[in-house]
């Protein structure tokens, strides 16, 4: 196995210092057998985690496959991603989950974890075998219907009971379905504008506040995905303060763009939830820097061209997010390395009991870990893109920063910039 040596890096924004990675660890000692990369100006961080992304397979292919959206994630900066149950067929036994967790080996570029569904098909009537899943060799632990709700408040119940039992965490995709029948963008001043019809604010925070309450009463773990709105941050902070275990998300798409961008009528700005209004953005912001909200996590949404480049009523929801996640936060926060590890990797990494991730990048730690060259700003072209998808909201736009290097367990998986399988 190959020793690296990373000659005057920053790790974590520190002062420079060079970093070895030998036999797949972060060592110390003399480096003479090392190829040396030279990492001036670059910062190390722990490589980055998703708790929520979709990577389409089984079933659509044509959108995504697990080897694809590993290469997207190994070229946006992460070492592990956590695939959505929404495939088809659903991931909702044990068969499906080890697939997911097989293909996610094979392709050795992120440790892929599977999400099992709560519900069978995802179709909110019977729980699915989350027990089963849990003891596969896939080891679930985060069990999600995202996509849809666990609208009925007794199989919700049920579901964070049954989970108890082994530490399992129930992340719910908050959208209370009566609120948004029919629903195209954010229900308020634009959507009256452009006659579309609105996905109103408290359809979510509805949702999250019945949702901390049965996580209260029944003592376990609930994670919420994709905060969207400056009322579910007010719902999670009374639940914080009152010490429910819940735990939250943003993406980065709700950390920087706004409804306003609907009314282009393109569909690449259609997203569930959708697109809010700046003051939601700055509630959002504010929630993630002070820690009401947890962690960043990018909803890749893959979609194939017939399913996005259509009339808006059609689209389906969801954009693409791996490759452009950490220059979108790094945008948004600013050069806040210990800040940009805690949200992107450290965090993610504990809520979902991920070992060997999200550490300090400190001797002996496995070498799972990125190098970011913060002075980079990179316009983004959707044809560059390693996804299989090219819905990005971002094409032509400038963002700071660019994924020079991956590591997974001490092995490049992505050098120069470029994937290296
Ligand atoms: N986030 C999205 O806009 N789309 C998700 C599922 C969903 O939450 O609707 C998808 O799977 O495409």
């Amino acid at each position: 196995m190959t020793s690296y040596l990373l000659r005057g890096v920053s790790v974590l924004g520190a002062e420079p210092t060079d970093l070895l990675i030998r036999d797949g660890v972060i060592a110390a000692g003399p480096a003479t057998d090392a190829d040396v990369i030279d990492a001036a100006g670059l910062v190390a961080l722990p490589g980055l985690v998703d708790l929520h992304t979709h990577l389409r397979e089984p079933g659509r292919e044509d959108a995504e496959t697990v080897e694809t959206g590993s290469r997207a994630a190994a070229l946006g900066g992460y070492t592990a991603v956590f695939a959505m149950a929404n495939t088809s067929p659903v991931a909702d036994t044990a068969g499906v989950v080890e697939q997911v967790w097989r293909l996610g080996r094979e392709a050795g570029l992120v440790d892929v974890q599977p999400i099992g569904a709560v519900t069978v098909g995802l179709a909110g009537k019977q729980l699915a075998e989350l027990g089963a899943m849990a003891t596969s060799a896939a080891g679930v632990r985060i069990f999600s219907d995202d996509g849809h709700c666990v609208a009925d408040p007794r199989l919700m119940r049920r579901a964070l009971e049954y989970v108890k039992a082994f530490d399992g965490i129930i992340a719910q995709h908050a959208e209370e379905p009566r609120l948004t029948e029919g629903a195209q963008m954010h229900e308020g001043e634009v959507s009256t504008r452009l006659g579309l019809t609105g996905w109103p604010a408290v359809a979510e925070e509805a949702i999250i506040a019945r949702d901390v309450l049965l996580a209260e009463h029944v003592g376990s773990r609930l994670h919420i995905c994709h905060v969207s709105t400056a009322g579910s941050v007010e719902v999670l902070r009374q639940a914080k303060a009152r010490g429910v275990r819940v735990t939250a998300e943003v993406t980065p798409h709700h950390l920087l763009l706004t409804d306003e961008l609907a009314a282009s009528y393109d569909p690449v700005y259609k997203v569930n939830p959708p697109l809010r209004t700046a003051k939601d953005v700055q509630a959002l912001r504010d929630a993630l820097v002070e820690g009401v909200i947890d962690i960043v996590a990018t909803d890749h949404a893959p979609h194939a061209v017939e399913d996005k480049e259509c009339e808006w009523a059609y689209a389906r929801p969801g954009m693409v997010g791996l490759e452009t996640a950490l220059p979108v936060v790094l945008s948004v926060l600013g050069q806040r390395w210990d800040l940009i590890a805690e949200r992107m990797s450290r965090t993610p990494a504990r809520i979902a009991g991920l070992t060997g991730h999200g550490t300090d990048l400190a001797v002996g730690d496995p070498a799972n870990l990125t190098l970011v060259d913060p002075s980079a700003r990179r316009v983004v072209d959707p044809s560059e893109l390693a996804s299989r998808s090219r819905n990005t909201p971002y094409a032509g736009t400038t963002l700071p920063g660019r994924i020079v290097a991956t590591f997974l367990r001490g092995e490049p998986t992505v050098l120069d910039g470029k994937a290296v399988k």
